[in-house]
């Protein structure tokens, strides 16, 4: 058997060798030709996995993508072929929060306002929006969402219902507006463009807008428009329309601007071979033997002692950025830009990223009687110890 894997896989070799030969290739430069032989595909999300692709795939029975995200996939097409498919949800879903946690931890140190203060609304309440909302009602930030397909296949528990409000709505109701919608291309819940020139334009000045879900879910020449003519919002962009080469401009006016690694811990992106392997083996009928435990090292920065007095925000941002920093891959996206160009500097931040592991590797030791920093924290995702 042979299985053709992208090369930006981690632990292909651990979890894909006992089932078969491997072969790794560039995502991006995964060709017809390089499927000819092969009986599994195991991508990420920049493999177009379509007809084009297919062409030659004669032996092809598995298509895994180890990402959340499969608007990359033909998924019908491959039930057409009898063709098993696999994904992963849920899998960087922690990452992804602990992003957004950090990243506006930072906007709120930067433009010097508190997240105590702020509404968070939260469009996509899926694995990682709900995940998100649950990380901000634990640390007691206000919030909102909006996810109507969730509304209108009845998939909102009645306690949950006042929260969920139409688009329009969250809009106007929220200072902080989070978009973690799946890329829909067309049906009543499309999401190409949801935040359009429109809704960009009602956006109140001081709003916050980021997107770590898909770049074109967001109208980037009219939110670039924006920034650049009233100066009046922010934005955190973690992705893009046309990766890998994105616009620079856009990149210009974000307050953070990262290249599509929101989800990027080592936790993540292991849990996502992982939820593929254990379907491959699924769909060869054989036992898998490699546990997410066996794959994942200690990581680098288990403990961290705060003294009295910080308070919650500033204890917040502390833990967090011991952890993972985002101002770290804004800065190596323009340093990438420079030295290599918009797309291959794009793609080399991903392909060389740096270990980074999930907030809740983190163990906080703080004094005794902080009980509202201890709440925060314990809120955010991070474990907290009290001496
Ligand atoms: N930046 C990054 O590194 C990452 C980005 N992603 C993106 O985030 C997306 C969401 O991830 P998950 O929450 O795990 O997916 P999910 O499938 O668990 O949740 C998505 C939610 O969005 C809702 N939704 C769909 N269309 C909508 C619309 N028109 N309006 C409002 N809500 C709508 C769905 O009902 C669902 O509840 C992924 O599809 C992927 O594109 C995922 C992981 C990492
Ligand atoms: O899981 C998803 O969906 C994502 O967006 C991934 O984090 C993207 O990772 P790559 O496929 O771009 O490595």
């Amino acid at each position: 058997m042979k299985i053709l894997v992208d090369a930006n896989v981690p632990a292909a070799d651990a979890c894909l060798a006992p089932l078969g030969e491997v072969v790794r290739r560039p995502g991006r430069q995964i060709a017809p030709a390089d499927l000819r032989d092969v009986d599994a595909l195991v991508v990420r999300s920049i493999t177009r996995v379509d007809a084009a692709l297919l062409a030659e795939a004669r032996r092809l029975r598995f298509v895994g993508t180890c990402t959340i995200g499969t608007d990359h996939v033909d998924s019908a097409l491959l039930a057409e072929r009898g063709i098993a498919f696999a994904s992963a949800p849920g899998c960087n879903a922690e990452a992804v929060v602990d992003y957004v946690l950090v990243s506006l931890s930072t906007l709120a140190e930067r433009q010097g306002w508190r997240l105590a203060e702020r509404r968070v609304g939260v469009v996509g309440a899926g694995n990682v929006g709900g995940r998100l909302l649950a990380r901000l009602s634990a640390m007691g930030i206000d919030s909102l969402a909006c996810d109507s397909p969730r509304v209108e296949a009845g998939d909102v528990p009645p306690e949950q219902a006042a929260r969920f409000v139409s688009l329009d709505a969250l809009i106007e109701a929220c200072d902080v507006l989070c978009l973690h919608t799946p890329l829909v291309g067309e049906g009543p819940h499309a999401t190409r463009h949801l935040l359009d020139a429109q809704r960009i334009a009602s956006l109140a000045p001081g709003t916050v807008l980021l997107n770590a879900g898909r770049g074109d879910c967001v109208a980037g020449d009219a939110l670039r428009a924006r920034l650049a003519g009233q100066a009046d919002i922010a934005a955190v962009l973690d992705v893009w329309e046309q990766e890998p080469a994105i616009d620079a401009a856009l990149r210009d006016l974000a307050e953070i601007a990262t290249p599509h690694v929101a989800g990027y811990s080592l936790d993540g992106k292991l849990r996502g071979t992982h939820q593929v392997t254990r379907a491959l083996c699924q769909a060869l009928g054989l036992p898998c033997r490699v546990t997410l435990d066996d794959l994942l090292p200690a990581p680098p920065l288990a403990g961290l002692v705060l003294g009295p007095g910080l308070g919650p925000e500033e204890a917040l941002r502390l833990a967090m950025r011991a952890v993972y920093d985002p101002r770290r891959d804004h800065d190596a996206l323009r340093r990438e830009h420079r030295a290599r160009g918009m797309a291959a500097g794009f793609d080399a931040c991903r392909a060389d990223y740096p270990l980074r592991r999930e907030f809740a590797t983190l163990e906080v030791a703080l004094p005794a009687g902080e009980r509202e920093t201890a709440r925060w924290l314990a809120g955010s995702g991070v474990r907290v110890t009290t001496a």
